[in-house]
């Protein structure tokens, strides 16, 4: 079974694959490839066909289009209304019978992974699987104060026992390296250095050294506290100094509105409005776009509550999963099965590079209905621990199979039986 997603991108955009990030784009992407200009409109995810990630699960169509891209400057009244839109403002407990039937009809084109979990294996039978993680909302709960955002300690355990069984890599909008004193790294947050991690939407990556079919891969080659070469990358390592700049003058901006929190990710700038009153939003906004006019190589995009100032570069989670395949040694390889877990909107990058692979799973995480790229879904963290626990169970069993069946035929030569004739 084939895990692959065909979808219709509208909005001008002929190749998705080429899309920089899912959010809002202040100026054009520069790319070697092009003249420099990278216009579209607005890319929108509509489902056309279903998808076909376990098929036979029946198909409702969505006709409902959010986008999820709004390019140019725009007015900052555009901004506000994707603010809105992705600000769904009901949890799943007050909400009415017909958003529950919507969810329901939704949860047809977008299964359960983990009801679906035979459907999985069987997908993922004799392929290499790597696990890609993001953190908030998909390991960690989304909660007011990102400073809180804790792992349970369950989470940390599972996880860990995922990094022993499979080459797994975090991909998140966090921090990777200590920006401030006072703001944690998702280090810091996962505290396991067993897994690769991919910092500032996949612009700061510490990858394995391994490199794809003998082929160096781009990056520094450096040894980690075990003494192991580790490779590291930062595609938008020219932007140090003016994300420091930036993150001063939003900070600056951001305190004239109650609530609101800026946070420096190195290479990306997170403005939250989780916590600001509803009326301040377009005040927000106008702050921070009045910023980003002398910016044109920066853009915007947009989380959970979360403005997100970043460079401009084609560079995303959908590229660092990408990059850190390679750096797996499996950049090429067809028997790659890469699993990517995330929540939101700058997941849909890393979602979109795994359908353009001949297997792989998309999985994302939401108790409502989105469009998505993803082909499947889990309603929330509690859920992503109980398939990532099932996923090294299922894995010990076939270890422990594999043993048995070595130890039989260890016996079967000790006893001079054919490998294939039973023992007496
Ligand atoms: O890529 P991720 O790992 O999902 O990180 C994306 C952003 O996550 C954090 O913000 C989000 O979670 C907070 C804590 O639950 C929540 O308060 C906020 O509203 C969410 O947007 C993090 O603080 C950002 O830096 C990340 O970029």
């Amino acid at each position: 079974m084939a895990f692959r997603t065909k979808f219709k991108h509208s909005g001008g955009v002929k190749d998705p694959s080429t899309f920089s990030h899912s959010g809002f784009h202040v100026g054009t992407v520069s790319s070697p490839s092009s003249n420099g200009l990278f216009n579209y409109s607005v890319n929108t995810v509509s489902q056309s066909s279903p998808p076909s990630v376990l098929a036979g699960t029946g198909y409702s169509s969505l006709k409902r289009r959010v986008p999820l891209c709004k390019v140019d400057h725009g007015s900052v009244t555009d901004w506000l209304a994707a603010m809105k839109d992705s600000s769904p403002p009901r949890t799943r407990s007050s909400r009415v019978d017909a958003d529950d039937m919507e969810y329901n009809n939704w949860m047809e084109s977008y299964p359960s992974a983990l009801k679906n979990f035979e459907k999985v294996l069987e997908a993922a039978h004799g392929k290499r699987i790597f696990v890609f993680l993001d953190y908030d909302g998909t390991l960690s709960p989304i909660v007011e104060n990102p400073e809180s955002a804790f792992m349970s300690e369950e989470m940390r355990a599972a996880v860990k026992e995922i990094a022993s069984l499979f080459p797994t890599a975090i991909i998140t909008g966090r921090s990777r390296e200590k920006v401030r004193t006072f703001t944690l790294t998702v280090y810091e947050f996962v505290q396991l250095p067993e897994l690769y991690y991919a910092g500032s939407h996949g612009m700061d990556i510490m990858g394995p050294a391994e490199g794809c079919g003998g082929h160096k891969i781009q990056g520094t080659r450096v040894l980690n506290d075990e003494g192991n070469e580790i490779v590291m990358f930062q595609p938008a390592s020219e932007y140090t100094a003016v994300m420091d700049e930036i993150f001063k003058l939003l900070e600056e901006k951001a305190s004239k509105v109650n609530g609101a929190k800026v946070e420096h990710n190195k290479f990306c700038v997170s403005v939250h409005f989780r916590r600001v009153n509803e009326e301040d939003w377009l005040h927000l906004a106008e702050h921070v776009q009045q910023v980003l006019r002398s910016y044109p190589n920066l853009c915007l995009t947009q989380g959970r509550k979360v403005l997100e100032v970043r460079p401009l570069i084609l560079w995303n989670k959908g590229k660092a999963l990408d990059y850190l395949l390679k750096a797996f040694g499996f950049g090429n390889r067809s028997d790659v099965f890469p699993i990517y877990i995330g929540d939101d909107l700058t997941d849909e990058d890393a979602f979109k590079s795994v359908a353009r692979r001949k297997h792989g799973l998309a999985i994302l995480v939401s108790n409502v209905v989105k469009d998505t790229n993803a082909t499947c879904s889990l309603r929330d963290p509690s859920e992503v621990l109980e398939f990532l626990r099932s996923l090294v169970k299922w894995k010990r069993r076939c270890l422990s199979r594999h043993l048995f069946v070595g130890s039989q035929n260890i016996l079967h030569k000790r006893a001079g039986v054919g490998l294939n004739q039973p023992l007496t």
